[in-house]
């Protein structure tokens, strides 16, 4: 059994490459799609259902636990795995970034970030040793350093001061997680806005501190796709070769093939179970808008090679009902399909990497997602 931290990189297929990531829960496969699981739960699945549809590991979130229901009680529970009976890896991310989408009145110091909860407006402050004590209780077992996400338009000015910051913070929460003392790795963000020189720069200094993965933040914030690819092809490359690299809040099955191609091993995005909500279903074929007249009398299943339970089960015209009705249930059949999708096209990209084939697979997939589609 490999010590939690272990990355050991399988075939490639020009800058894709396929991996295995030990961690202190279990082995992951990269490249992997992490599901959002944001308060301790992926919504409207159970831990029983994530295991049916491939989820391997699953994200959860500093900044809504801590506030609700509170890390010190999630640890009283025995941590986030046994509270919410997860036995998979799970990974945190600081809540830096939610606390700037999520939370008024928010102030950023050397200290830290100061905030008033989005929950009751209490006042609170997350210092990069605040961040690694609730990550720590929370029991995950990949923990993302305290950083800044640089607002998308910001200028080089405000971009170079805060890179200074985030990386002093990123000492900080190294030098408050002692190393690996229970398998818990530790993220570096690399930062810099759209500055290709700041991002080599945070990229160098994040380096130094030795991380056992290294996070490409402040991307999908509202960028052009041409503007995220153009950092994403310069700044992966500068992130070392033989330790993960976590592409954040990324995404549409285009992006993920972008990713993918630049050497990213780890991607998240809300798209499979935001869409879920709003009857957006992603297929081999394209994205299907269930809510459509054109599925109304549609006796066929929504995916016939789809293994999950709402394609095995039920009619397009019955996963339509159910979203014009409002019906939970429609929330939850759409959630497991989405989820099942994206595990079958990371499989499926892992295999074509491994096989040489990637660029072929790539343009078989972006011919079903074209640009404007995402
Ligand atoms: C959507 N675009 C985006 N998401 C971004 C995220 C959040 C990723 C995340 C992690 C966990 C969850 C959980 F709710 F499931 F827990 C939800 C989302 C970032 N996170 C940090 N720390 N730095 C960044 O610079 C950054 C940039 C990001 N662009
Ligand atoms: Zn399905």
């Amino acid at each position: 059994m490999n010590l939690p931290g272990t990355f050991t990189l399988g075939p490639g297929d020009g800058s894709a490459r396929t991996g295995r990531l030990t961690t202190a829960h279990g082995e992951i496969e990269t490249p992997v799609f992490m599901p959002v699981g944001t308060q301790g739960t992926v919504k409207s699945l159970c831990p029983d259902d994530l295991r049916t549809i491939g989820a391997r590991i699953i994200l959860g979130n500093t900044y809504h636990l801590y506030l609700r229901p509170g890390d010190e009680l999630v640890a009283k529970m025995g941590g986030l795995h046994r509270f919410m009976a997860w036995d998979g890896p799970i990974l945190t991310d600081s809540g830096g970034f939610q606390v700037f989408s999520l939370s008024g009145l928010r102030r950023i110091t050397e200290e830290g970030v100061t905030f008033s909860s989005h929950i009751d407006g209490s006042k609170h402050l997350f210092s990069p040793e605040k961040v690694i004590s609730i990550e720590r209780n929370l029991g995950s077992d990949i923990m993302m350093v305290l950083d800044e996400c640089v607002p998308y338009g910001a200028d080089r000015a405000y971009t170079e001061k805060s890179l200074g910051l985030t990386t002093r913070w990123a000492t900080r929460c190294r030098a408050a997680h002692a190393p690996l003392d229970r398998g818990q790795l530790l993220f570096g963000i690399v930062q810099g806005g759209f500055f290709k020189d700041l991002r080599a720069e945070s990229a160098r200094q994040l380096i130094d501190l030795a991380f056992e993965g290294y996070a490409l933040g402040g991307l999908s914030v509202g960028e052009s796709r041409a503007e995220m690819y153009d950092i994403l092809y310069d700044a992966t490359p500068l992130l070392p070769a033989d330790k993960p690299r976590y592409l954040m809040g990324v995404g549409a099955p285009r992006d993920l093939l972008a990713g993918m191609a630049a050497g990213i091993d780890m991607f998240d995005c809300v798209l499979p179970t935001r869409n879920a909500r709003n009857g957006t279903l992603f297929t081999f074929q394209g994205k299907v808008n269930i809510k459509r007249a054109e599925y109304r009398e549609d006796d066929s299943p929504l995916e016939a090679d789809c293994p999950c339970y709402a394609c095995r089960t039920f009619s397009k015209a019955y996963l339509r009902h159910l979203y014009v009705a409002r019906e939970l249930l429609s929330y939850r059949l759409n959630t497991l399909h989405n989820l099942t999708f994206f595990s079958r096209f990371m499989a499926q990209a892992r295999q074509a990497i491994r096989e040489g084939r990637f660029e072929a697979f790539r343009t078989a997939m972006e011919a079903a997602y074209p640009e404007t589609d995402a």
